[in-house]
């Protein structure tokens, strides 16, 4: 029980404001010193950036800075009914706001299967533990596979609201086409040959998760980490953040930005996959998620990586005599283990071994 739910500790903290040792960092001492500023991140009308003609220049121009200076970007006119959004929050909500028995029919501590080397990831509950000493991060989550959807565990997948599976599917079906738009964008940025060269390194297999995360209100969130610093382990990944509660930052130069909130705009990260296959010239930003002692915070992410089988490495086109490769071929099984490895110890960032 210990490790599962933080919202159930939470509750229990009303009153008692201490936090358990498990969830203290140690060696963060800039924790409080977080900035308060607000990040100018762009926000990207990807039906400007879709059309041809001229406003889509000026589109393009705004992702390439984005892309260059944060490495993250706000998406509007996305194509994602806001019906479906909201839908897809309120069912998110609705499920957290079950008693525990109830969200734990969907545990995952439940079943032995493992996935390749890091355990069983499906399913509700706080982090996985991998060791003793591990500090863990005050937030739970219900973590689900969608693609391949032949691949769907759904007996993990709510029934409360009655809603969520159909939501969810619609919601990341939707944000599906959001996801190859941009690829296809980052591509023409970058003038490879093919527009479709990252739309199909995810054609064979995709590999599609999906989290839903609750951060429960904090009594001392100057101790702890909502989510603790990493770069993103996929492509790309889509996030659609509480528009009520921040929390989400940011690290560039050094210091900690807020992540802008937007309602009903998309949030799109770039991963690691995506930093070693453009041999670096796109780099995937290191961020986390700090809480609070007065409200729950949630968000919807959507992982996109490529098939766990499949080797990656620098594009032929971006890695050559001028800019020789900067990272190593690396078998995306290999490199998840890895990734996930140096996350629940808290270190930040795994890419420097794939340096050449
Ligand atoms: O909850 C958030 O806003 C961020 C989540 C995140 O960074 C992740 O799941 O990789
Ligand atoms: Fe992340």
């Amino acid at each position: 029980m210990e490790n599962c739910c933080v919202q159930e500790l939470a509750a229990g903290t009303v009153g008692a404001p201490d936090v358990p040792s498990r969830y203290i960092v140690r060696g963060h001492q800039d924790q409080q010193l977080a900035t308060t500023v607000v990040a100018p991140v762009p926000v990207i009308n990807l039906g400007l950036l879709s059309k041809q003609d001229g406003g889509a220049a000026d589109e393009a121009a705004k992702l390439r800075s984005a892309i260059d200076s944060w490495g993250l970007f706000l998406i509007s006119n996305h194509g994602v009914d806001v019906a479906v959004m909201d839908s897809m929050m309120a069912a998110t909500r609705e499920f957290f706001r079950q008693p525990l028995e109830e969200k734990q029919r969907q545990s995952n501590l439940i079943g032995d299967d493992q996935y390749e080397g890091y355990g069983n990831y499906e399913g509700y509950g706080n982090d996985q533990v991998s060791s003793p000493d591990q500090t863990l991060d005050w937030t739970d989550r219900l973590y689900l596979k969608v693609e391949p959807e032949d691949e769907r565990r759904i007996a993990l997948w709510p029934t409360h609201p009655e809603s969520f599976r159909d939501v969810l599917h619609e919601f990341t079906k939707k944000c599906g086409a959001v996801k190859d738009d941009l690829l296809r964008a980052m591509a023409k940025l970058l003038e490879l040959d093919d527009d479709d060269y990252f739309v199909d390194q995810l054609v064979v297999k995709p590999l599609t998760n999906v989290r839903c995360g609750y951060y429960p209100v904090c009594p001392r969130p100057e101790l702890v980490f909502g989510l603790t610093p990493h770069s993103d382990g996929t492509i790309v990944t889509i996030l659609m953040v509480d528009d009520s509660v921040g929390g989400l930052q940011v690290l560039r130069d050094g210091v900690w930005w807020d992540v802008p909130i937007v309602p009903h705009t998309l949030l799109m990260i770039l991963g690691d996959q995506m930093e070693i296959m453009t041999n670096g010239i796109f780099k995937s930003p290191v961020h986390r998620v700090m809480t609070n002692t007065k409200k729950e915070r949630l968000s919807v992410v959507l992982d996109y990586s490529v098939d766990s089988e499949r080797e990656i490495e620098p594009s032929a086109q971006l890695a050559n005599e001028k800019r020789p490769a900067l990272y190593r071929k690396v078998q995306v099984k290999d490199y998840i283990v890895e990734h996930y490895n140096h996350f629940s110890q808290g270190k930040e960032v795994v890419m420097g071994k794939l340096k050449i």
